[in-house]
C-alpha cells in the first residue's frame, strides 16, 4: 500500500537562485505564476469507487518553480533517449532544448547518444551539441536524432563521465527500464555527494509505467494499429468466413490492443495478457470464434504480443539486451490453430494476418502527443532546474505530477480486467469477460 512519505521528492538541496523565466504574460492578479514546492495532486481514480487506490496520497505538481537550484548561466544539461522508439523523442528533446535554451537561458545542451551508451566513453560516439538549427524541424520525423539503444552501461562509469563533463542536469527519457537506471545514476550521483539533477520522461507506446496516467507516444501508436484494423475489418467483411487478426505490440500490458479496439470499434475480439487465453473447450476463444463465423461469417481478432505465453511454453524464452522477455510469437501461432481448428469442424475459413510491428512506433508523433510531449519536456527542464532528482514526470487526473522514481518502477501498469477501459472494451466487442 503506498505511503504518504513514498511520494516525496528527493532535491538537492535549498532553492536560492531566483528563476530567470518569463512565462510570456502577465500573471493575473494574485496568482503566481510559479507552482509550490507544496502543490500537491491527489491521487485518486475518481472515476471508478471500486478502484483500490489511495485516497489519502497525494503526489508534488510539476511546473516552474519561483527559485531555482542551478544558476542557468553556469548549466551544462543532457538529453539521452533509450530503450524502444516511440513517437514524440524527437518533440522531447527539441521542446526540452528550447525551454532550456530560450526560456531560462543554459549555454550549453548536450544530446548524448545511442541510449545509455553515451555515457560510456568506452562505446559512446561524443555527444552532440544541440543548437535551435540542429532542432529545427526534428519533431517533423519519427524516431530519435539521438540514437538509442537497450542494454546495461556500468553506473560508475556514467556517473564518473557526467562529472567529468561537468553536466549538472540529465534528462532520462525512456520506459520503466530506463527509469531503473536513471534511478541508478540518481542514487550513484547522491552517494558521490555530487549535484546533479536526474530526471525522466516517461516514454513508451505500452503504457505501462505505474502511477503515470499516460505515457508519450501511446496514442499515436493507437492511431497507427487503428489504421491496421480498420483494414482488417475491411479484409474480413470482404471474404466468407474471413477472421481479420492483427498483432500488436504490448509484452506485458494490453493497453495499445484495448485503446485501438476502442477507437476501430470493429473489433470482435481482443485479447490481451492480462486476461489467460484458453483456446480449446466450449468457452474457448476457438469455438467462440467459430460460432461467431456461423452466424456473421467474419470477425476481426486483435492479439497482444505478451498474450498466451503459458500456451507457448514449450519454445525458447529469449531476452532482449536489457533483460526484457522476447515473448514467442503469438500471431502465426494463432492462426494455424485457427486454420486448424475450423478445418477440423469443417468451417471454411480465410483469415489474413496484419503484423503492424515497428510501424505503429518508429512514426512521428500526432497533434496530442506533440502537445503532451512538449508539456512532459518543459516540467521536465522546470523539475531539474529546481534541483528535483530521481523523479519522473508524471501525469495524474490531468495534472502534470512529479513522481519519485523508485515508486514508479516498483511495478508495472496494467490494463484492469475489474476496470472502466477493460469494461468499454468488452461491451464494444461483444467478448467474454474471459476464456474457460
Ligand atoms: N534495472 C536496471 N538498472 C539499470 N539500467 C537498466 C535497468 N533496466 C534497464 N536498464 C537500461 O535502461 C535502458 C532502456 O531499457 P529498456 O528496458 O530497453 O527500455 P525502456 O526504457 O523503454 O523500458 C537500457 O540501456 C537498459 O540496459
Ligand atoms: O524489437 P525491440 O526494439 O526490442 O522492441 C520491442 C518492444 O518494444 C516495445 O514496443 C516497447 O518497449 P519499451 O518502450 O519498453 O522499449 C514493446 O511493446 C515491444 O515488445
Amino acid at each position: 500500500m503506498l505511503q504518504p512519505q513514498d511520494t516525496a521528492v528527493t532535491t538537492l538541496g535549498p532553492c536560492t537562485i531566483p528563476s530567470p523565466l518569463r512565462l510570456g504574460r502577465q500573471p493575473e492578479a494574485g496568482v503566481p505564476p510559479f507552482v509550490s514546492d507544496t502543490a500537491r495532486v491527489r491521487f485518486r481514480v475518481e472515476c471508478d469507487p471500486a478502484c483500490p487506490a489511495e485516497p489519502d496520497v497525494f503526489f508534488e505538481k510539476a511546473g516552474p518553480r519561483e527559485r531555482l537550484f542551478f544558476d542557468p548561466r553556469r548549466v551544462r544539461a543532457a538529453i539521452v533517449t533509450c530503450g524502444g522508439l516511440c513517437p514524440g523523442l524527437n518533440n522531447v528533446i527539441r521542446s526540452a532544448f528550447l525551454e532550456l535554451h530560450y526560456n531560462y537561458g543554459v549555454p550549453e545542451v548536450l544530446g548524448l547518444r545511442y541510449g545509455y551508451a553515451g555515457l560510456n566513453p568506452a562505446v559512446a560516439e561524443p555527444p552532440l551539441r544541440l543548437t535551435p538549427e540542429l532542432v529545427d524541424t526534428i519533431h517533423e520525423e519519427g524516431g530519435t536524432v539521438l540514437g538509442t539503444s537497450r542494454g546495461p552501461q556500468p553506473v560508475e562509469v556514467m556517473v564518473d563521465f557526467l562529472a567529468s563533463r561537468g553536466i549538472d542536469l540529465l534528462l532520462c527519457v525512456g520506459g520503466d527500464g530506463t527509469l531503473r537506471g536513471a534511478r541508478s545514476i540518481a542514487e550513484e550521483v547522491l552517494r558521490r555527494g555530487l549535484k546533479i539533477a536526474v530526471v525522466g520522461v516517461p516514454k513508451t507506446i505500452d503504457n505501462d509505467v505505474m502511477y503515470v496516467e499516460r505515457t508519450f507516444g501511446m496514442q499515436t501508436a493507437v492511431d497507427k494499429a487503428r489504421e491496421v484494423l480498420d483494414a482488417a475489418h475491411n479484409e474480413a467483411k470482404s471474404a466468407y468466413n474471413g477472421v481479420g487478426l492483427v498483432k500488436v505490440m504490448g509484452r506485458d500490458a494490453g493497453f495499445i490492443a484495448a485503446m485501438a479496439t476502442l477507437a476501430s470499434q470493429e473489433v470482435n475480439f481482443t485479447l490481451i495478457p492480462e486476461v489467460p487465453l484458453v483456446l480449446d473447450g466450449p468457452r474457448g476463444f476457438l469455438e467462440t470464434l467459430r460460432r461467431r463465423l456461423i452466424a456473421r461469417h467474419h470477425a476481426v481478432v486483435v492479439v497482444a504480443e505478451g498474450v498466451g505465453r503459458e500456451l507457448l511454453a514449450g519454445e525458447p524464452v529469449e531476452t532482449d539486451a536489457s533483460g526484457n522477455p522476447k515473448p514467442p510469437d503469438i500471431g502465426p501461432f494463432l492462426k494455424n490453430r485457427i486454420v486448424q481448428h475450423m478445418r477440423k469442424y469443417g468451417v471454411p475459413v480465410d483469415v489474413k494476418y496484419f503484423d503492424p510491428s515497428y510501424l505503429i512506433r518508429s512514426v512521428p508523433a500526432n497533434s496530442d502527443d506533440a502537445i503532451f510531449c512538449d508539456a512532459l519536456a518543459r516540467h521536465a527542464v522546470h523539475a531539474a532546474m529546481a534541483g528535483k532528482t530521481n523523479v519522473v514526470v508524471g501525469l495524474w487526473n490531468g495534472v502534470f505530477t512529479l513522481v519519485p522514481i523508485p515508486l514508479a518502477v516498483s511495478g508495472k501498469k496494467h490494463v484492469d480486467p475489474a476496470g472502466p477501459l477493460w469494461k468499454s472494451v468488452l461491451a464494444c466487442t461483444g467478448q467474454p469477460p474471459g476464456w474457460t
